[in-house]
């Protein structure tokens, strides 16, 4: 903001000026009463007949704002919208009320001057009849249009024609008809489009039912003023104090009008005209208000660049020259050769001292209040210019009656409507109704001065049921006492902004696959569940869901196929619960749910139990088939645990427990299962330190050629001899080590122990001994290049790669990715042969026996253990050696514990034999004796 500029060096004494101004407000004083006295006779000519339209001019003179200024005032009322300008020129009446064509003609030549702008924006439009479609201004092309006088130049509605022409319709486009003013035409259909006010006609359509669409000129940018109250330049270098009196009397009647609209419509019905009624005129006095924005602009105001928009429009049209000066068309109540005219014949009737002091301290004064003047104007234009260009959508809204006083472009941007539709509309009448009844209880405040402002997040309804949210704040704006309070809105279109925190909330809480609840959300869920558990006494199961099986789908179908199966469970699972209850996916093949309200255990158990039956249907995948079961853990709140990682934790431990038994089945927690729990954590971190702490020693167990009742071959088998628990057995130390990873180093271990081991046998004992090693699958699958450093060892002991075998369970070939294949063919690649572990036990496919290298297959123990002549397990022990031998295999057979089973199984053709008849897994340093004892025999 510019401040007004400071004193000049030369400035007169502050004696001096006290003397000087004593002088001049005698002076003052003479001026300013000269025409008070006089009470000049005037006549303002209005451009049509008595509405409110000119509501101003009637409370000047009811109120006696016109006689306070001296002036005795007859308002005519005009038939034409040129009557006043011809009035005025010609002398007729000395003042008129006129549209942005006064610029017209005083380009013309015509020398009237604007005295002041009343109405803002032009009430000028176009109306048309609705139809079906999108309102369409073209919709006008090759119609029947009454817009502007044909007749009469200056009556010619340009800035319709402008809008128009700037629309891409030239008026030779449509035909012209010469306007008959009456709304009749267009219902009836006689034209298609008439000009129209929209303080006006459209009260009249609404009224009829006419179904009718505006088009504003303000569409496409042309802004003209409205009505303007305008005087000529001979009255104002005849009777300047005159015209400053009428003027300031005019626009005060103005403001008085315009915050009085209920007196103003009762005193037009009463001494001007009955030929609206009340209804109408108020209708007339609302749609005004946009229009002449009586709070947010001073009512006078004009701007010389909006003229300047005004001239170029009609430069536009070639009605008049580019750059058309048209100075002296705004009055200037500072200045002018009239003004100083009037002056110099008053300061000649004045006493010489006077005058001379008189003129320096009107100097003075003029200068400050030029000053003074501009400092306001140049205020006000910025003002309205931040207003109008502001990013901000802002309205101003009487606080009573909801109705929009004023609304800038961002505002009908972010709502979606146009000037003219809300001023039809209350506001908040889009808004969302969820959030409308809180905007109130702020605005209940506000009126009680409890609150100046507020500001609030909420959401409204564009035309075309777009919702949009904003930030709005309202702050409250004094108005004059006795009118409605008023209140600024401001509103900020936060759509984007709410749809990005919508989509990182969505993003955090949800998991993208299935759109289940994450962790994150599943612990708020619970959270929230077991405060209402407290409050109603009432208990909440906890179901921790494995799919079993889901790895292998994974691995042989591919991620995406796994990634379908894994959308349908998530599906079939939230159709075994209610809509209150919570599915949520943890990660993987994890999910949780979480059964709230309950007053029992037998809804648990009956919803765990359809959830297995539910996933142990196929799963379709394309062409395939997947099949899968669920491992599910329960535990309840608040019974087993006070708090979520508990509750958790123990669900987890119940879904251990229920893979363990066998999976496709649920299990409760139960304080063993916590215990074994804290067993399992406790060896996991005792097992980190046992390589260290070499705790681990390697035995092995003879694998026996039953021909010959000879040891070729033995199996490295290892034991963990924990410092505190004694040995631990295998069974219980290499599931931990797999978990925890640790297995891949334990591995390492034993095949260089074992390697060692078969160097020294193939040196001692027999050339072509061989030891086999046992491989999880996660050994096996580890990254490419881990056999390499295999057979590197081997070479650096001199060793083939036939003198180790390494040993693998089934359930890798059915697993078999591009990564086993590999394995498997690197190891044939380096002499290293392959047994199949545990053969019979799980899928027992013959298929991947051709399909891989596989030298040995060992029958399971379970087969030995049952072996009898002419039994099931004989029967099978007997085809599976007869397979593999077809297919080039030898076979070993597991748990061999009596002579009998020796016997079958050698009388089968079984290859060797591995069992406690023989002996029992046992230290190297003993095994070693052992070996040498057979050399010996
Ligand atoms: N990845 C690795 N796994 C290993 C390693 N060392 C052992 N293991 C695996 O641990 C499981 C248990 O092994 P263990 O307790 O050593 O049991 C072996 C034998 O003791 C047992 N066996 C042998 N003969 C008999 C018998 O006649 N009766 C009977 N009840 N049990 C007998 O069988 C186990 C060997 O089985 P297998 O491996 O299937 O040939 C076991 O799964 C081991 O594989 C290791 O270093 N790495």
């Amino acid at each position: 903001m510019s401040l007004p500029d400071a004193a000049p060096a030369s400035s007169p004494s502050p004696r001096a000026l006290r003397r000087l101004r004593l002088g001049g407000l005698t002076l003052l004083a003479l001026l300013w009463l000269a025409p008070a006295a006089a009470q000049d006779k005037i006549t303002l000519q209005l451009k049509h007949s008595h509405q409110f339209q000119f509501a101003g001019y009637y409370a000047a003179l009811e109120q006696g704002y016109y006689r306070e200024a001296g002036l005795d005032v007859a308002i005519l009322e005009g038939s034409d919208g040129n009557e006043p300008e011809r009035d005025v020129v010609s002398g007729k009446a000395e003042y008129g009320v006129g549209a942005s064509s006064l610029l017209l003609a005083r380009l013309a030549g015509k020398p009237v001057v604007v005295l002041g702008v009343v109405f803002q924006h032009s009430p000028y439009a176009l109306a048309m009849r609705q139809t079906s479609a999108e309102p369409d201004i073209r919709r006008i092309i090759g119609k029947r249009a009454m817009i502007g006088s044909l007749t009469d130049e200056l009556g010619s509605a340009d800035e319709l024609l402008a809008y128009l022409v700037k629309e891409g319709i030239p008026p030779t486009s449509f035909q012209r008809v010469e306007p008959t003013y009456n709304t009749a035409d267009l219902i009836n259909g006689r034209v298609d489009a008439i000009a129209v006010y929209t303080t006006n006609e459209p009260d009249t359509f609404d009224r009829l039912g006419f179904p009718y669409d505006i088009y504003s000129p303000r569409a496409v940018g042309i802004d003209f003023y409205g009505d303007n109250l305008f005087t000529s330049e001979r009255e104002i270098a005849n009777h300047p104090a005159r015209v400053r009196a009428f003027r300031a009397a005019s626009m005060r009647g103005w403001q008085w009008a315009m915050s009085h609209q209920e007196e103003m419509a009762d005193l037009i019905l009463s001494k001007y005209s009955h030929r609206s009624d009340r209804a109408h005129l108020l209708y007339e006095a609302r749609q005004m208000v946009p229009l002449v924005q009586p709070v947010l602009v001073e009512i006078g105001y004009q701007n010389p660049e909006r003229w300047r928009h005004i001239a170029d429009v009609y430069a536009g049209l070639g009605m008049v020259p580019k750059n058309a000066n048209f100075d002296g068309f705004m009055y200037r109540q500072d200045g002018g050769g009239a003004s100083l005219l009037w002056l110099y014949r008053v300061l000649g009737a004045a006493a010489l001292l006077l005058v001379v002091g008189a003129a320096i301290h009107f100097s003075l004064l003029a200068r400050e209040r030029r000053r003074a003047n501009a400092a306001i104007r140049t205020g006000e234009q910025r003002f309205r210019t931040m207003f109008e260009a502001s990013p901000l959508g802002i309205a101003l809204v009487d606080s009573i009656t909801y109705e929009y006083r004023d609304i800038n472009p961002r505002f009908q941007e972010i709502v979606g409507r146009s000037q003219a539709e809300l001023a039809a509309m209350r506001w908040l009448e889009a808004g969302h109704p969820e959030d409308v009844a809180q905007i109130k209880v702020q605005m209940g405040r506000l009126l009680a001065h409890e609150v100046h402002n507020f500001k609030i997040t909420n959401r409204l309804f564009r035309p075309d049921g777009e919702l949009v949210w904003i930030e709005v704040s309202v702050t409250a704006i004094e108005t004059e006492k006795g009118s409605h309070p008023h209140h600024l809105c401001m509103i900020e279109d936060v759509t984007d902004k709410k749809q990005s925190e919508a989509l990182i909330w969505q993003q955090a809480n949800f998991d993208p696959l299935t759109q289940l609840p994450n962790r994150r959300m599943f612990h708020d869920r619970l959270a929230h569940d077991m405060l209402k558990s407290q409050r109603d006494r009432s208990h909440i199961a906890i179901l921790f869901i494995d799919l079993d099986h889901f790895k292998e789908v994974n691995d042989t179908l591919g991620h995406h196929q796994g990634d379908i199966l894994l959308v349908d469970a998530a599906r079939r699972i939230g159709a075994c619960v209610r809509k209150s209850d919570t599915v949520a996916r943890l990660g993987g093949d994890e999910f949780t749910v979480i059964l709230s309200e309950l007053d029992g255990t037998e809804r648990v158990e009956q919803i765990a139990q359809h959830i297995i039956d539910s996933l142990r249907q196929p799963f379709p995948l394309g062409q395939e088939q997947a099949f899968v079961s669920a491992s599910i853990g329960i535990t309840l709140y608040p019974d087993d645990a006070l708090d979520i990682d508990d509750l958790l934790k123990h669900a987890d431990q119940a879904m251990y427990a229920a893979k363990g038994a066998g999976r496709n089945r649920y299990s409760y927690f139960t304080p063993t299962l916590q215990v074994a729990a804290l067993n399992r954590m406790r060896l996991t971190n005792d097992l980190r330190g046992a390589l260290k702490g070499e705790q681990f020693a390697l035995y092995f167990q003879p694998i026996v050629h039953l021909k010959s009742g000879r040891i070729h071959k033995a199996e490295a088998l290892i034991r963990w001899n924990h410092p505190q628990r004694g040995v631990v057995s295998p069974m219980d130390f290499i599931p931990l080590a797999e978990a925890s990873g640790l297995i891949v180093d334990i591995g390492e271990w034993v095949f260089r122990e074992s390697a060692r081991w078969v160097q020294r046998w193939r040196h001692e004992h027999h050339p072509e001994f061989q030891v086999s090693v046992n491989q999880s699958p996660l050994e096996f699958q580890r990254e490419d290049g881990a056999y390499d450093a295999w057979l590197s060892y081997l070479q650096a002991l001199d060793l083939p790669g036939q003198s180790v075998v390494v040993e693998i369970t089934e359930g890798l070939l059915l697993d078999a990715n591009a990564t086993v294949s590999n394995k498997l063919l690197q190891l044939r690649d380096a002499g290293i042969q392959v047994a199949l572990d545990d053969f019979g036990t799980g899928y027992s496919s013959l298929s991947y026996l051709k399909k891989f290298d596989i030298d040995y297959l060992k029958i399971d123990r379970s087969f030995t253990r049952n072996l009898a002549p002419d039994s099931s397990d004989m029967a099978l022990s007997d085809a599976i050696i007869v397979m593999a031998h077809k297919l080039g295999l030898r076979v070993i057979a597991e748990g061999v514990e009596t002579p009998e089973q020796r016997d079958l199984l050698a009388a089968a053709g079984c290859d060797y034999g591995q069992g406690y008849l023989f002996a029992r897994p046992m230290p190297a340093e003993q095994f070693d004796q052992l070996l040498r004892q057979q050399a010996a025999a």
